[in-house]
């Protein structure tokens, strides 16, 4: 189902989960290949909705000019079941499920094989910090996880894709929202965030530090001075933020 030859379906009214929570996740989709983030499909954001207890998520396979909000699929947070949607959901989803089971303020993932962030991840290197850019939004490096191994792989194989990124943060929630990102090893990056639309954005972010690092680490890397790292992380998150305006302002 690569193609964009699918016709649109005609819209369905949906009782799983709100219009607007299906939007912003359709809207996040949509912001992949915008971004530059994915070649043919290969990437795909959730949202969820903790009330409910069910997550919407890309199709699997479905060209993004084609998707339809309808075509989302919504899966049940508990077991990884389809509740509302005539499609197959996203080959991710377990990976996103254990995601959102580990990490309770996460309200949104997204995955992509984004080029630079991929060759990190493939090189089994962390996105090292190496300058302000990177310490705006990640506390620390992208880290990268060990290999699955060939039990993970047999059984269970995209849950554990998130287990193994679980296992890395130290299943801790507090890392995981200072470092809203981690390449799986060989596979590529799954970043997350408050909501659909932030994950998305820490996806374009990780591209971009990895490519930038990619360039750096080619002229010679300097170590960064940690205080000027710790002020920018600091300008933009926690009590003393003053970065950027409200939506309202
Ligand atoms: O890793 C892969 C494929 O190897 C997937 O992330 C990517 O192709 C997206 O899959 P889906 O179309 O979301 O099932």
């Amino acid at each position: 189902m690569h193609t964009s030859t699918r016709t649109r379906t005609e819209p369905t009214v949906s009782t799983a989960v709100s219009r607007e929570l299906r939007r912003e996740v359709w809207e996040a989709n949509l912001r992949i290949p915008r971004a530059g983030l994915a070649t043919l499909t290969w990437g795909n954001v959730s949202g969820v909705d903790r009330q409910a207890g069910v997550f919407v998520i890309k199709p699997s396979g479905v060209a993004y000019d084609v998707l339809s909000e309808e075509d989302l699929v919504v899966v049940s947070l508990s077991d990884g079941s389809v509740v509302e949607g005539r499609l197959r959901p996203s080959t991710d989803t377990e990976t996103h499920r254990s995601l959102y089971l580990a990490f309770p303020s996460i309200g949104g993932v997204t995955h992509t094989h984004s080029t630079h962030a991929v060759a990190f991840a493939q090189a089994r290197r962390p996105i090292p910090v190496l300058g302000t850019t990177h310490a705006d939004t990640f506390n620390g490096p992208v880290p990268v996880t060990a290999p699955l191994t060939p039990q993970q792989c047999a059984t269970d194989y995209e849950y554990n894709t998130g287990q193994v990124i679980v296992d890395l943060l130290g299943r801790d929630n507090t890392r995981a929202e200072e470092v809203p990102g981690a390449l799986v090893a060989h596979h590529g990056p799954f970043t997350w965030g408050a909501d659909a639309a932030t994950s998305l954005e820490h996806a374009v972010i990780c591209e971009a530090v990895a490519e930038m690092a990619l360039h750096t680490i080619a002229l010679g890397t300097v170590e960064p001075p940690q205080h000027v790292l710790d002020r920018h992380f600091t300008r933009k998150h926690g009590p003393n933020a003053y970065y950027g305006n409200p939506p309202s302002a």
